[in-house]
């Protein structure tokens, strides 16, 4: 029996986050695993126009919950949705709702983050950084609370080159940037921004390490832990290979190569590419719940859940196979063929940003002008390009994250909890994950059938023609030009002709000869 498994069982458990990426694949293993759980409440916003049941009807019936209704009949009794939107005081929660959740929460998964790295400061501080200070009030008001997990990240201090479990100062105490959110302006908030976050390079990685000084701070009396994924990629095993709901981390680019968009990324290929699966870091994170309520460790540990250290994989290696994998699967109705490279300087970058993307850009913009349509590609690379500029700072770099506490953690495990909890990244096979990745984005993100496999390879041929067409035809239009204007040209052009001239000449008098 796994001692992880019985843990959850009859337990009530508050996840934040619960619609969104890893808070999905959470949901879905405690279920699988646990089906005698007692509760599992969410904190859902009303968003889109969809109510909060209509949220969570759509989650239960998505691919990834797929075997949870049978194992679990009554998942929709056991899942109780409470309106909450973080961004508000006390979470907006009702007061019948706030004692229920008060009285009956054994375990909290605090899931819930803006990702974002364009977020203003203030945004980003109300949420990674209040939001987290209020939940552990709420927590420290729950006399049945036998542990509370925070997801941070490995990126909170990526303005060090290595990175301990530990949690590091940050210049400004937490405290005073919560209170001066409430006083300063945002044209004040953007100004101190740069100096506030100093060398992190987003208010992402700022606030999340903020996050986490307030998780020690306010914990007091609470069996505490802490988690930190590098970069979260789709399931690698659980419930089935390759799912993803969201652009976020490489996904975006996955996509923009395989539609032809992206040809040239600036990346240092041999700087480790810290990918970790959704399910590697929801298996370590119930690990640690059981671990942080059942041995009450005496301060909070802190979890590294990277695979640099023990299985690293490097951007070139994950490029080249990105790149294979387009050619067993393509992606459909691509804007051209996939071909990008890595560029590793300024003027190599820019050269093939205005070159590869911004000038096909344009060609393809005049054609839609000519065709009565409106231009909008050049509008969306630059879109693109600036995104991408955003994710430059972690993929020009490589870090290096210590593992104690996390290699502790499945150390201390029986052998059955090993294999149901896994968390060994040594297992992965990189090539195989890296194939399901982008089958995965075609599948779960972009919706492509597989069927359509065989017209997306006849579109990428027609483009192939069309680029040697247009190759062919760029080649003439710039000679003609040439040998218009230019007398070496024109002596060129001259030489060629009178020797191609003599050479069929010779060939004809000599075939005569034969003759
Ligand atoms: C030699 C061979 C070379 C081959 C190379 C080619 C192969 C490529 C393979 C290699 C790939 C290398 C890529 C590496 C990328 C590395 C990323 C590193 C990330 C570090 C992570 C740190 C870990 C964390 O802790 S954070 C979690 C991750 N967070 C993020 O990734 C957030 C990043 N995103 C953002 O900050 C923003 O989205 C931003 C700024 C990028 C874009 O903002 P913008 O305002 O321009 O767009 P949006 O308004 O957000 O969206 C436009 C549009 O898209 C929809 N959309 C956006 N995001 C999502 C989403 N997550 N899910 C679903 N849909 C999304 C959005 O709804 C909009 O749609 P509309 O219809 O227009 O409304
Ligand atoms: N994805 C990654 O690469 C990594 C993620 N992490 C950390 O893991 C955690 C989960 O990340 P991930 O699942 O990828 O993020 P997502 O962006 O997919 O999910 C964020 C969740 O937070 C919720 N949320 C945001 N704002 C509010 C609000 N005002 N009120 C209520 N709920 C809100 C969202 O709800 P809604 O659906 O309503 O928007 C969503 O459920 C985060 O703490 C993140 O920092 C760490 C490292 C890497």
């Amino acid at each position: 029996m796994s001692m992880i498994a019985a843990f959850y069982g009859g337990k009530s458990i508050l996840i934040t986050g619960a619609t969104g990426f890893l808070g999905k694949v959470l949901m879905e293993k405690l279920f699988r695993t646990s089906p005698d759980l007692k509760i599992i409440y969410i904190l859902v916003r009303s968003k889109a126009g969809q109510t909060l049941q209509q949220r969570v009807f759509q989650i239960l019936n998505s691919k990834l919950f797929e075997n949870i209704k049978e194992i679990c009949p009554n998942v929709h009794e056991k899942i109780r949705p409470i309106s909450a939107d973080l961004n508000q005081h006390d979470f907006g929660i009702s007061k019948e709702d706030m004692e229920e959740l008060l009285s009956s929460t054994n375990i909290i998964f605090h899931c819930a983050a803006t990702v974002r790295f364009d977020d203003p400061l203030r945004h980003a501080v109300q949420l990674n950084v209040t939001a987290t200070q209020q939940l552990l009030l709420m927590a420290s008001q729950m006399p049945k609370l036998e542990a509370f997990i925070h997801l941070s990240t490995a990126f909170s201090n990526c303005n060090l080159k290595h990175i301990d479990e530990v949690i590091y100062p940050c210049s400004v105490e937490p405290k005073k940037i919560i209170d001066s959110m409430e006083w300063l302006d945002d044209a004040i908030i953007d100004e101190i921004t740069p100096k506030l976050i100093g060398d992190r390079p987003n208010t992402y990685t700022y606030t999340k390490a903020l996050g986490e000084i307030v998780v020690q701070q306010e914990s007091e009396n609470m069996n505490v832990a802490i988690i930190r994924p590098s970069i979260v990629g789709p399931t690698w095993q659980e419930p089935f290979p390759g799912w993803v709901d969201n652009l976020n981390g490489p996904s975006g680019i996955i996509i923009a190569a395989g539609k032809g968009f992206l040809r040239s990324i600036r990346a240092t290929p041999t700087a480790v590419a810290d990918l970790i699966p959704a399910d590697t870091v929801v298996n370590l994170t119930l690990a640690a719940g059981w671990y942080t309520a059942v041995h009450r460790p005496k301060s909070t540990l802190i979890y590294h859940c990277t695979s640099g250290n023990l299985n690293p994989c490097n951007w070139l290696k994950m490029g080249l196979h990105v790149l294979a994998t387009f050619e067993k699967v393509p992606f459909e109705k691509a804007f051209r063929r996939p071909n990008a490279d890595f560029t590793t300087t300024n003027f190599t970058t820019h050269y093939w940003n205005a070159v590869s993307h911004r000038v096909p850009a344009i060609i393809y913009d005049c054609y839609l002008r000519l065709t009565g349509r409106k231009p909008r590609v050049l509008k969306l690379m630059n879109r693109l390009l600036r995104n991408i500029s955003m994710l430059e700072y972690f993929i020009n770099r490589s870090w290096e994250w210590s593992t104690h506490n996390t290699e502790m953690l499945m150390s201390v495990l029986s052998p059955e909890d090993q294999r149901i909890f896994n968390f060994d990244v040594r297992q992965l096979n990189w090539l195989e994950y890296i194939e399901n990745y982008v089958l995965g984005v075609k599948k779960y993100l972009l919706k492509e059938d597989m069927a359509g496999i065989p017209e997306a390879r006849q579109h990428l041929k027609r483009l192939r023609n069309i680029h040697y067409l247009f190759n062919i035809a760029l080649f003439f239009i710039i000679w003609r030009l040439l040998v218009a204007r230019w007398q070496m040209a024109r002596n060129v052009w001259f030489f060629i002709v009178s020797f191609c001239y003599k050479f069929l000449s010779y060939f004809r008098a000599s075939s005569t000869l034969k003759l």
